[in-house]
C-alpha cells in the first residue's frame, strides 16, 4: 500500500466519522440496566457514556449472507467482547459500526442519545495502519493531525504518557519501520486510547503481544476506558472475562449474537481468579456449540 492510499485510509475514516450514514434512531434505552443485570461501578467523575444498539443487521458479501436480522446492544459505559469462530463476520459488524462497511435494508443503529455516531467513534483496526513517515509520537497524535487540529503541549505530553504506559517510553521518534509487531501494535493501541470519543472498537487489539505485556495492557486499557462505552473483538476467552463487562458469541451462517455473559466484579479481573475459571468453561461451550 503506497503513503498516498494508507493516508486516504485513515483520511476515509476520519472523514466518514464526520460524514457517515449513521442515522441515530432515539428509541434505544439509555438506561444502563438489562436484563442482565446492573451496570458496574464507574469512577463517579466519568461522565454517563452513549448506550449503542445495532438491530435486524443484515450483509451480505458475494451472495454469501454474512448476518441477517442480527442484534447486538452496547450498554452505556460497559466494555462488550465479542468472541466467534474466525470468519463469522465479528470485523464486519465492528466495521459496520465504524461506518466502513455498508450493510442492508432494514439494518437500524440507534444511540441513547439519538444522535447519529458520526464522529464519535474510536476504531482500532486489527492492521495496525500506522503511517512509516510519521513518528512513533505523531502516529499517536494522528486524529488531532488528520482534523487539522493545534496540537497543544498538553497533547503531546498526554500522547508521550500513554506511549509510557504501553512500554514504549524512549520511542516517541522512532519510525514505525524499527518496532516490532508487537510495540507496533502497542502504539495502535496507545492512539486509539488517545482518541476521546463514546464509543471505542477494538480488533483483537492485544493479539500481537506477549502473554505479560498482553495482561500489562489489558489492565491498562479497562482502567484507561472505563466508563467509555466499549466493543472488543477477541478469540481469547480469558481476555474477555478479565476486562469485560458484557460478553456474546457470534456465531452461525448466517450469524446470530448469543445472550450476554456477565463475569461478576469489576474489570480487569484476575486472570487466576477462580469465577472466571468456571465461566470460561461456559464460554468455550459456547463457542464450541
Ligand atoms: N470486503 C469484503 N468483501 C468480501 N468478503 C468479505 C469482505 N470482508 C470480509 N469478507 C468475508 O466475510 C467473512 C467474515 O469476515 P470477518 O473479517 O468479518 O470475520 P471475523 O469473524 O472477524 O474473522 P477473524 O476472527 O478471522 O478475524 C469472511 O468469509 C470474509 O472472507
Amino acid at each position: 500500500m503506497s503513503q498516498i492510499d494508507l493516508d486516504q485510509t485513515h483520511q476515509d475514516q476520519i472523514e466518514r466519522d464526520h460524514t457517515g450514514r449513521f442515522t441515530g434512531v432515539p428509541s434505544v434505552s439509555s438506561s444502563p440496566s438489562s436484563a442482565n443485570g446492573p451496570p458496574q461501578a464507574r469512577p463517579a467523575a466519568v461522565p454517563p457514556g452513549l448506550a449503542v444498539a445495532i438491530a435486524s443487521a443484515r450483509l451480505t458479501y458475494g451472495g454469501t449472507c454474512l448476518f441477517s436480522d442480527l442484534s447486538l446492544t452496547l450498554e452505556a459505559g460497559l466494555t462488550t467482547c465479542l468472541l466467534g469462530p474466525s470468519g463469522v463476520g465479528k470485523t464486519t459488524l465492528l466495521r459496520v459500526l465504524a461506518g466502513l462497511a455498508e450493510p442492508e435494508a432494514p439494518t437500524r443503529v440507534e444511540t441513547s442519545d439519538g444522535l447519529p455516531l458520526a464522529g464519535r467513534v474510536a476504531y482500532m483496526a486489527q492492521q495496525d495502519l500506522l503511517l512509516p513517515w510519521l513518528s512513533v509520537l505523531d502516529n499517536v497524535l494522528l486524529g488531532d493531525r488528520l482534523r487539522r487540529t493545534r496540537i497543544t503541549p498538553e497533547q503531546a505530553a498526554r500522547a508521550a504518557a500513554l506511549l509510557e504506559r504501553v512500554g514504549l517510553a524512549g520511542r516517541e521518534a522512532d519510525r514505525p519501520a524499527t518496532l516490532s509487531g508487537g510495540q507496533r501494535q502497542r502504539v495502535a493501541l496507545a492512539r486509539t486510547l488517545m482518541e476521546d470519543k463514546p464509543l471505542v472498537l477494538m480488533d483483537e487489539p492485544f493479539s500481537a503481544l506477549d502473554a505479560l505485556t498482553r495482561l500489562r495492557l489489558q489492565d491498562t486499557a479497562a482502567e484507561t476506558l472505563a466508563g467509555r462505552t466499549v466493543l472488543m473483538v477477541t478469540h481469547d476467552p480469558l481476555e474477555a472475562l478479565r476486562i469485560g463487562d458484557r460478553l456474546h458469541v457470534m456465531t452461525g451462517r448466517p450469524a446470530s449474537v448469543g445472550p450476554a455473559l456477565t463475569p461478576p466484579g469489576r474489570a480487569p479481573r484476575r486472570a487466576d481468579d477462580a469465577n472466571l475459571l468456571a465461566l470460561q468453561a461456559e464460554l468455550l461451550r459456547r463457542l464450541d456449540a
